[in-house]
């Protein structure tokens, strides 16, 4: 385990940073307030594949400006990326990390099981089980994760379900941890050597819905058409009724 290297820790109550599997950082914390803010406020001086998870998170944040109900025995991580040679557009990395994540869960779940949800939510038999938030921080791009491993919102608008409510032994968050930078080296490689047309086939391979009816809610307009595939700007690609192919940028999408 390598000795506490960051100033400002002490309020954190950090636990350790050590190398995980292929030299990779990995900085343990007992509690923080988000792991994406640790990172983002660290940017500037971590090396690109940082990682840092915590065991309790007091202010998570989802995507949409929701906030991210961390119950304790889940997984709240963050990893650092600076663009390197050979990588595509920063929005690739959404699904980038969705991989990863489905990547690290099959070894716990079987792989039809889990599925995709554009743009980047991981479904256990349909619901969500897992979130990833990005946020650019300059040329530096937070890659937020948390998994519900252990327990899952239950008065929450939205559906959840966790592994174990799924009737899944769950692993130790640092178990899962260890994995996922693993697979996040992989996932990020194949991108970098195969470009995002090898990504985007994984991706699709296990997206739920892709060829169905769904409906896209962008702010208080609702688009209905067909999930027909996306662009190289992870942009949605819905067909309309009319026929035309309409790029869905940001919003929410529902099965119908
Ligand atoms: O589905 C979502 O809305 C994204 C959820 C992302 C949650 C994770 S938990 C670790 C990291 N820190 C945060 O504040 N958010 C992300």
């Amino acid at each position: 385990m390598l000795a506490a290297r960051h100033a400002g820790d002490h309020a954190a109550g950090r636990r350790g940073a050590r190398r995980g599997a292929g030299a990779v950082l990995i900085t343990h914390l007992a509690t923080v307030g988000s792991t994406n803010d640790w990172l983002t406020e660290r940017a500037a001086t971590l090396p690109d594949g940082s990682w840092v998870f915590a065991d309790a998170q007091t202010g998570g944040r989802g995507r949409r400006g929701r906030a991210w109900t961390s119950l304790p025995g889940n997984v709240f991580a963050s990893v650092l990326t600076r663009p390197q040679p050979g990588e595509g557009p920063t929005q690739q990395l959404s699904f980038v990390a969705a991989l990863t994540l489905a990547g690290a869960l099959d070894s716990y779940a079987e792989a039809h099981r889990l599925t995709l949800k554009w743009p980047n939510d991981v479904l256990l038999d349909g619901t969500k089980v897992a979130g990833i938030l990005l946020e650019k921080q300059g040329d530096a791009c937070v890659i937020g994760i948390g998994v519900n491993l252990a327990a899952h919102p239950v008065d929450s608008e939205r559906p959840a379900t966790s592994l174990a409510a799924a009737g899944i032994a769950p692993p130790s968050p640092s178990a899962f941890v260890e994995d996922l930078s693993g697979n996040f080296v992989r996932t990020r490689a194949t991108w970098r050597d195969h470009g995002f047309a090898a990504t985007r086939t994984a991706w699709l391979a296990r997206a739920a819905g892709i060829g169905r009816p769904l409906v896209a809610r962008l702010g208080s307009e609702a688009l209905t058409g067909v999930f027909e595939g996306l662009a190289d700007d992870g942009a949605l690609q819905l067909r309309l009724d009319n026929g035309a192919v309409r790029a869905v940028h940001a919003g929410e999408v529902f099965g119908v």
